[in-house]
């Protein structure tokens, strides 16, 4: 394990922070931690860098145990959501400080520059400022000088956090095809599902200053821990007090199985390819349901149609709160 992180705790105050987190990021993954604002990820993330101390616990790093050692001793390289690059210097430069402070041959530094700003696609602006880029740019650039000085962990605070939707995809794709090619142990913070979902080896859920859930974005969604986690990472309804995902009900004109819940369609709407509908069951719940539009045109569905819900065999269902109970019926 690359990162070891055992048993911390941190109060800001009387507020607790952070509480007993246990957990193991893997050498040469991407890990993603994850969870709504206020969390902890970004002080746990902070601990890990030594850019704050935890009251209790320890973090080692590469087998080397950090817990008491600066931030520049532990071979962390980190980007943040307002990472100040040099203003000053140019692209080019700025990527070279680090290795220009360490003292590097000249030669060794011009070609670990030329490397790495084609690893990040901005060779052709390597004379520019950094306010002759656009955001998703500087923040290439950001990730550059961090990988500069061969960090053997990179960590990353929402870093693409204040860019618009369409750069953000793209350098979240960009981020996984670099991972996938220099495989430095990376994790970062995000409060975006997709992104963890779409990136990340490993996600780390963290609510609360607790750890919900460990587990690769597959496990995560397919089997949920509990409530938290299910609604954190998908659509949610509820069917007889069971959370399903709203794609895991199947709509039926004639009940299809003796336990099947009797309901009326209260709204349908269109998006796109799907169509949403809203069902009132007898039992009293307002159950979303989605499915493709053809299935809806086969199934004739209108308002105020009388229709049979159940969920799928094989759909997660969790109980709310907490415990899981088993998929399918
Ligand atoms: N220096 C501080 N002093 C007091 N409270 C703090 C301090 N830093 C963080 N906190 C509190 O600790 C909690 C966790 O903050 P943290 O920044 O780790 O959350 P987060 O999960 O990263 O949230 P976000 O996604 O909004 O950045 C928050 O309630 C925050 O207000």
């Amino acid at each position: 394990m690359s990162i070891e992180v055992t048993g911390i705790n941190k109060k800001f105050g009387d507020f607790v922070a952070l509480e007993d987190i246990n957990v193991s990021l893997p050498t040469g993954q991407l890990t993603a931690l994850l969870g709504p604002s206020g969390g902890g990820k970004s002080t746990l993330l902070r601990i890990i860098a030594g850019l704050d101390s935890a009251d209790s616990g320890a973090v080692s790093i590469e087998g080397v145990d950090a817990t008491s050692l600066p931030p520049q001793k532990r071979n962390v390289g980190f980007v943040f959501q307002h990472y100040a690059v040099f203003k000053h210097m140019t692209v080019a430069k700025n990527v070279a400080f680090g290795l220009e402070i360490r003292k590097r041959p000249k030669a060794e530094i011009a070609e670990r520059v030329n490397e790495l700003l084609k690893l990040v696609h901005l060779e052709q602006f390597a004379k520019r400022l950094p306010s002759q880029l656009s955001g998703g740019q500087r923040q290439r650039l950001a990730l550059a000088r961090a990988l500069a000085v061969e960090p053997s962990v990179l960590l990353l605070d929402e870093p693409f956090g204040a860019l618009d939707a369409k750069v953000r995809k793209e350098l979240r794709d960009w981020l996984r095809r670099l991972h996938d090619e220099v495989h430095v142990t990376t994790v970062f913070v995000t409060h975006d599902q997709e992104e963890a979902l779409e990136v990340a080896d490993q996600i780390v859920v963290i609510n609360q200053g607790r750890v919900e859930q460990i587990g690769t974005p597959d496990e995560l969604y397919d089997e949920p821990a509990n409530d938290f986690v299910m609604s954190f990472l998908g659509e949610v309804t509820s069917l007889s007090g069971r959370l399903v995902r709203p794609h895991d009900i199947a709509v039926s004109t004639t009940p299809a199985l003796p336990e099947s819940v009797e309901g009326q369609v209260s709204r349908l709407l269109r998006v796109g390819f799907e169509v949403r509908a809203t069902v009132l069951t007898d039992e009293g719940e307002t159950v979303s349901a989605t499915m493709t539009r053809t299935q809806a045109r086969a199934l004739g569905l209108r308002e105020g149609q009388s229709v049979w819900l159940d969920a799928v065999p094989g759909a997660t269902t969790v109980s709310p709160p907490g415990r899981r109970v088993a998929a399918g019926l």
